[in-house]
């Protein structure tokens, strides 16, 4: 039979990725990319230029059979009844939405009673709460929207060539991360759009994992597509018990679970996968681009950066960095800034810093990983991806600060891997997706430190003592 090809894109916060790959084997034939707009909001339409031109970057899809999309999670793309985009979608990353979290939290009950539903607490991440905010603060942009999509259901559309909101799109995966649909039940709460809302718009059709979206004006298939980190799980070929820890834009942790979470404490997401599963996350606003802010106030490259860091003793002779430059979303400290603990006549130097970075943004996700693996039990290694994982200093000491061993798998766009892979299966239907060949890794032993740990818990404390603090988030619930 002739080779087979695939294209998986992966639609991220900070650029648009391609891949093209045998369909048989996941070789990859070839990648292409292009940026998108820096900023918490951004028009769709940058989105598709974007996936436009890495498509032209990879060659084009001429030869391509099938096609999927899988973008960051949560963004708001608001619709009019003749398809076009009503104002900018909110990311996941943008905090203004919350007070409207807070209110709908409330409003349900309490965190319990969300968790319980949707199989999370919305923060201000999810799309729920941005949905309510629009009602609240533009009410006439509200008015307009008809249908409201997310950012890889918005791509998949336009991929179709469809302007019509009744074809709509998404997957479970996806949907799971906007706050009105249920994990559990498999269904869109209508009752929750309504309550944010005040209406229920037009939502995307949920398809299932192997379902096909349709096809591109071209004829390739178009699979369902899924969000990023459901994706990369896809593209890991992630089972039961693995950890992944993704260090891009945001910081996720997350592991493959048969059955759905429901955490109300709100800081395990109960995410469904895109495979049938489910997939308990923690994710982080600051991760990636806390060292990109610490490589441009040193003024150094990340090589550099790492070199320093890995100049200065652990623990950095007691200099904390808090990594909240964006706020936080894990712990809920939307309004949180970053801060600097231990400064000292020998701790002001370049590599003191760039340790305190390094250290401050992965003790971050550590405890994301702590608390993941306090609910769902797993496995002793941690997979490791994300473009901060291409970082000596990250790989150097995350196995530490994470007490885990870490794999580091060969570098490649694993998010635009699994997109692919989907595309695969939709290409030829099976129960279970098509066995590619799994990526070669590199290991790095886990080991224990426990007081680089405590020092950040401890001055953590001490920011959240601040008044300033307190009066500026809105808290852990
Ligand atoms: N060697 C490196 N060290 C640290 N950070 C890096 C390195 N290479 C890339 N990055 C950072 O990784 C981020 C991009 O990672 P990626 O996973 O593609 O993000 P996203 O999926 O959120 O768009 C950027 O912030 C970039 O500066
Ligand atoms: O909001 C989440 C997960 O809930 C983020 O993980 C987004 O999906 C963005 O991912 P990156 O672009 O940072 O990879």
């Amino acid at each position: 039979m002739a080779r087979q090809l695939v294209a998986g894109v992966d639609s991220s916060t900070q650029s648009c990725k391609v891949v093209v790959c045998d369909a048989a084997s996941g070789a990859v034939v070839r990648e292409g990319r292009a940026p998108h707009p820096d900023g918490t909001e951004v028009h769709p339409e940058a989105w598709w230029q974007a996936l436009r031109s890495a498509l032209d970057d990879v060659g084009g899809l001429d030869d391509v059979a099938a096609i999927g999309v899988a973008g960051q999670q949560h963004g708001l793309v608001c619709l009019d009844e003749h398809g076009e985009v009503v104002r900018d979608a909110l990311l996941w990353n943008d905090t203004r939405s919350a007070a409207a979290a807070a209110d709908l939290v409330a409003e349900l009950g309490g965190p319990k009673a969300w968790a319980d539903v949707v199989g999370s607490v919305p923060v201000a991440s999810f799309t729920v709460t941005k949905l309510r905010w629009l009602a609240e603060h533009e009410p006439e942009a509200a008015a307009r929207v008809a249908a409201i999509c997310l950012p890889h259901d918005y791509l998949t559309w336009r991929l179709r060539g469809s302007r019509d909101i009744a074809d709509l799109t998404t997957d479970r995966g996806d949907a799971s991360g906007t706050g009105y649909w249920s994990p559990a039940q498999g269904g869109y709460r209508q009752d929750l759009l309504r309550t944010a809302f005040g209406r229920t718009p037009v939502v995307p059709r949920v398809l299932g994992p192997s379902d096909t979206a349709g096809t591109t004006t071209d004829g390739a298939l178009v699979s369902a597509g899924t969000g990023d980190n459901m994706a990369a799980a896809l593209g890991l070929d992630a089972a039961p018990g693995d950890l992944v820890v993704s260090l891009g834009t945001s910081g996720t942790a997350y592991t493959v679970a048969p059955d759905g979470a429901a955490d109300a404490t709100g800081i395990v997401a109960g995410f469904a996968d895109a495979t049938g599963k489910f997939l308990p996350l923690v994710c982080t606003l600051n991760a990636a681009r806390v060292l990109d802010a610490a490589a441009r106030l040193l003024r150094v490259g990340h090589d550099e950066l790492a070199q320093l860091a890995l100049s200065a003793p652990p623990g950095a002779d007691g200099l904390v960095l808090l990594p909240y430059l964006e706020g936080e979303r894990t712990p809920n400290l939307p309004h949180a800034t970053g801060a600097v603990h231990g400064l000292t006549t020998g701790t002001t130097t370049a590599a003191h810093f760039a340790r305190a970075a390094v250290e401050g943004m992965l003790c971050g996700i550590a405890d994301a990983l702590d608390a993941l693996t306090g609910a769902h039990p797993a496995g002793e290694r941690v997979i490791l991806i994300g473009g901060a994982a291409r970082s000596a200093a990250v790989l150097d000491i995350a196995p530490a600060l994470f007490g885990r061993t870490v794999l580091l798998p060969e570098p490649a766009e694993y998010v635009a891997l699994g997109a692919a892979r989907q595309a695969a299966w939709v290409l030829h239907p099976a129960a279970a997706p098509p066995s590619w060949a799994t990526p070669r890794t590199e290991i790095h032993p886990g080991r224990s430190d426990a007081a680089v740990r405590e020092r950040y818990a401890s001055a953590h404390g001490h920011h959240l003592d601040r008044p300033a603090a307190h009066a500026s988030s809105t808290g852990a619930r």
